[in-house]
This record gives structure tokens, sequence and C-alpha cells, in this order.
């Protein structure tokens, strides 16, 4: 029998809602992963309603809970950490001690940064500090990064002027050591309206995706977090990169033509759980 995949996950959880760990550990539990939830910070719901109430986990209790594994001689089963919402740059070099540690315990585990910077305009709200750690040292240790356009710009130090400036900045990224990055969202000057569009670059490749463009009187959040998630969870069961790339991308859609359908702010995960495990479309990334 196939061994089922086990995956750290580091990154927010809110109580009410869905946002980091609250977005991605039940669909990546639904695929078929074991997922070890460690929550970054515990808010009442996700910072885009403006106020939250809640509380950020010390950054010592990362590498105490990441021993408690090691001390039941669990460690060594880990096959990757995916790293989103950061309530401090302590907590990010924690995580980058934890991963350390882990790759001593199981050198093929994969390191995945979602580096989620924030969008203060959209009421996404990160420290800036965690901007400059990301930026700065977790770039350099991640296996595989998963920026939207936004933090690509930020990596990058401008703005895209084409498709192909995306490909550029994002495959630039890849010399400070990622073996992939997956743009999850495409912004650039003459981007066609009615599609969204999504970007994986590794060093020999370069695959290019597009999907609907769902209206929302208000944009759903989590969506980055449930794509990398099930980015992630996809390569564990054995996909290649543009497979897990093309069926993150086509789980995602899913969950939100439910939560469109429903005319939800929320992403309905629960309702749309048998379309994330077999999405009745599949979207089919062209080789750039
Ligand atoms: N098919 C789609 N149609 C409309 N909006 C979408 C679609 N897919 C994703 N979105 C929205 O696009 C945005 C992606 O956000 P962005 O900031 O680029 O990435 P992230 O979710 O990682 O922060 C989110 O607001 C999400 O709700
Ligand atoms: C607590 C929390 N976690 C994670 C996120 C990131 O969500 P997204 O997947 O939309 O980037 C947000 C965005 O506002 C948030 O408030
Ligand atoms: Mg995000």
């Amino acid at each position: 029998m196939k061994r089922t995949p086990h995956l750290l996950a580091i990154q927010s959880h809110v109580v009410f809602g869905h946002a980091g760990n609250s977005a991605a550990v039940f669909p990546m539990q639904r695929i078929g992963i074991n997922v070890w939830p460690l929550n970054t910070v515990q808010f009442s719901n996700h910072t885009q309603y403006g106020h939250w109430a809640g509380e950020v986990l010390a950054p010592q209790q990362i590498p105490a809970l990441v021993e408690g594994i090691a001390a039941i001689g669990e460690l060594g089963n880990c096959d990757a950490v995916l790293s989103g919402y950061l309530g401090s740059a302590a907590q990010g070099r924690a995580i980058l001690s934890a991963v350390a540690h882990i790759k001593r315990a199981n050198p093929r585990a994969l390191y995945v940064c979602d580096p989620v910077m924030g969008h203060p305009e959209k009421g996404c709200i990160v420290p800036q500090e965690v901007s400059d750690f990301l930026l700065d040292e977790a770039a350099a240790v991640a296996d595989f990064l998963c920026p939207n356009q936004l933090e690509l710009d930020s990596f990058s130090g401008r703005k895209p002027e084409s498709l192909l400036d995306c490909v550029a900045m994002a495959r630039a990224l890849l010399a400070r050591g990622p073996k992939a990055v997956v743009v999850k969202h495409l912004a650039y000057p003459g981007k066609p309206a009615d599609g969204f569009e999504m970007l994986l670059v590794t060093e020999h490749e370069t695959w290019h995706l597009r999907r609907p463009l769902l209206a929302f009187p208000r944009q759903p959040v989590g969506v980055g977090d449930l794509t990398s998630g099930l980015f992630l969870s996809r390569i564990l069961l054995g996909d290649d990169l543009r497979s897990a790339f093309e069926f993150a991308a086509s789980a995602v859609h899913e969950v939100l033509l439910e939560t469109q359908a429903c005319g939800s702010y929320e992403l309905e995960l629960v309702r749309a759980q048998d379309r994330i495990a077999h999405p009745r479309v599949r979207f089919e990334a062209v080789r750039l």
C-alpha cells in the first residue's frame, strides 16, 4: 500500500472562516495528506474584515513543538514543510531552523514558502519585518516559492511590463535558490480582462495557465493559501510539477464556483470537497 505523505503546515489559524491553515488543512486532508497544522497566529477571523481578536504564537514555540515531534521519533516522517502567513520575523527565523532540523531528519523533505506579504489596500495586514524576512532570508532556503504578483514585484523591486517580463522576474528568483516558482496570480499590462492567470517556472520550463475570472462583490480570502497547499499536496502524492500546478488551479476554481454560487464571502470548502478531490474541468497549462 502506498504511504500517506506527511506535511507540516505552518501558517495562520482563524476561528471563523478560512485563511491560512483554516483554508488549506481540510482540502489537503481531503485529497490524502496527513497534515500537521502548526498555527502561527490564532485570530478570530482573517484580517480583511478590518478588525480581529487573538494572538501571535510565541516564536520559541515553533522549535519547541518540532522538538516534541522529534522526541516521539516522528520527525523523520515529515515529507514537507509549508509556510504561509507569519505573525513576526522571529517566527520566520524559527521556521527556518525547524526546516533545517527536519531536513537533517529527512534529507528529502521539501520546504515550500508562500511569502504572504500583505496587501494594505485589500486589508491583508502583515508586519513590514515579515516582508523583509521573506525577501532577505526565506527565499534562499525554500525549495519552491509561491508568490502572488505583488509579492513577485517586491522580490524584484519593480512591476512587470508584460507576461514575458513576469517570466523573467520569476526566473530571476530561481537564482536565489528555489527550484521552482509558482506565481499564483498574474497581473501585467495587456493581460486579458476576462482571465485569471498563473505561472510555473523552473530552470528548464515555463508553464502558463489561464482560467475564467469570476465576479465577486468582495474578493474571497485564502485563495492563495489553498493554491499553494494543494500544489504541494499533489507533488507529495506523486504528480510532476506541471500536473500539480494544473490540479491546484482546477480544484481552486471549483471552490470559487461554489463560493460564487452560494453568494458567500468565505470559501465554501466543505460544500466543494468532492470537487476539490475530483475537479470536473482540468485547466491545461501551456508551455511558453
Ligand atoms: N477565478 C477567479 N476569479 C476571480 N477572482 C479570483 C479567481 N481566483 C482567485 N481570485 C481572487 O484573486 C485574488 C488572488 O489574490 P492575490 O493577492 O493575488 O493572491 P493571494 O490569494 O495569495 O493573496 C484573491 O482576491 C482571490 O479571491
Ligand atoms: C490571518 C490571515 N492569514 C492568511 C491570509 C492570506 O490569505 P490569501 O490566501 O488570500 O493570501 C490573510 C489575508 O488577509 C489573513 O488575514
Ligand atoms: Mg497570499
